[in-house]
């Protein structure tokens, strides 16, 4: 049984008293994670995962794929191709769509006038505020925000400051998701952890509070860059913290894994994790998303 240290989160009892039991709150931030209870869940998603292989549930899971590309050498063409792959990823069933198109800012206008011209609709998701390292001047961090919802995203992912999380100065870390948080302004946004430069579960799980306090509206794993990514460990953790969060405030946050999941079995393993921590209520788009740029191959071939 791992021991977490008490918590820094003092500025909550200002900020927050009124809106939920803060003494709770502060319980709940302090608590324990069962490393081998975790892995006795793990192993059992693993096992669902395969009972869940079927054709209905690849379909729900292609249209949870946040459908990405984050590369340098992404151009116009590319995007606007990888949109209408977003739009119709089953050629021979136009009902389904993937969850978003997610791309870099500078091209979030590509795809808007591709969708415009198109009369077509899909969500928009921009990578921004000083992604996929979050080292950058908050002042950057909150402009490119607000340039990447003008230019036409309708949801913003972000990265918290890792720097900020390992000091535990989990007030930076609020703070800054905050002022990305209002300079989205009606685009939703969703906050990355990037779990796999925390070191440890608790910062993982203090790090999911930070950023549901902030008014994130999901809590994504991590930006695909970083060495670890998503895992079904830190979906644990993360999930937990959704779900005591929903208990606390009767707010609904929703959760993203992403970074590496290229097969169906593994996407279908966080679907298990989902449906048995939060529920079903929790399998829609709407609170449910995998970030992938390689998944949706994988989930064509096994249909
Ligand atoms: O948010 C999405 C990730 O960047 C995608 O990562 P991936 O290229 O490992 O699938």
């Amino acid at each position: 049984m791992a021991t977490i240290v008490p918590t820094l989160f003092s500025f909550v009892r200002d900020t927050y008293k009124g809106r939920f039991d803060v003494d709770t709150f502060e319980k709940e931030v302090a608590r324990d994670f069962d490393n081998q209870e975790i892995a006795q869940a793990i192993s059992k998603y693993e096992q669902e995962a395969k009972n869940l292989r079927n054709k209905d549930e690849i379909r729900k899971v292609i249209q949870y794929i946040d459908l990405t590309t984050l590369n340098g050498d992404d151009t116009a063409s590319k995007v606007v191709a990888l949109s209408k792959r977003a739009i119709n990823p089953i050629p021979t069933d136009p009902s389904i769509h993937c969850g978003s198109v997610c791309v870099y800012p500078q091209r979030i206008a590509d795809v808007k006038k591709f969708l415009t011209e198109t009369k077509q609709t899909c969500r928009i998701t921009g990578v921004a505020g000083g992604f996929p390292s979050g080292q950058y001047h908050l002042k950057s961090k909150v402009l490119e925000c607000e340039l990447t919802v003008a230019d036409g995203a309708t949801e913003i992912d972000i990265v918290i400051s890792r720097a900020s999380a390992l000091e535990e100065d989990w007030k930076t870390v609020h703070d800054e998701v905050l002022a990305c948080k209002k300079a989205c302004g009606s685009a939703h946004l969703k906050t990355i952890l990037a779990t796999g430069e925390l070191k440890t579960l608790s910062n993982v799980y203090k790090a999911s509070w930070a950023s549901m306090l902030a008014g994130s509206d999901f809590i994504k794993t991590s930006t695909g860059k970083e060495s670890v990514n998503a895992t079904l460990e830190v979906a644990y953790v993360m999930c937990t913290a959704v779900k005591r969060w929903y208990e606390l405030t009767g707010q609904k946050v929703g959760f993203k894994p992403a970074g590496g999941i290229k097969t169906v079995d593994e996407a279908l393993a966080y679907v298990a994790l989902v449906k048995d921590i939060l529920g079903e209520q929790w399998l829609n788009p709407t609170l449910f998303r995998i970030g992938a740029s390689s998944l949706l191959d994988d989930c064509l071939n096994a249909l």
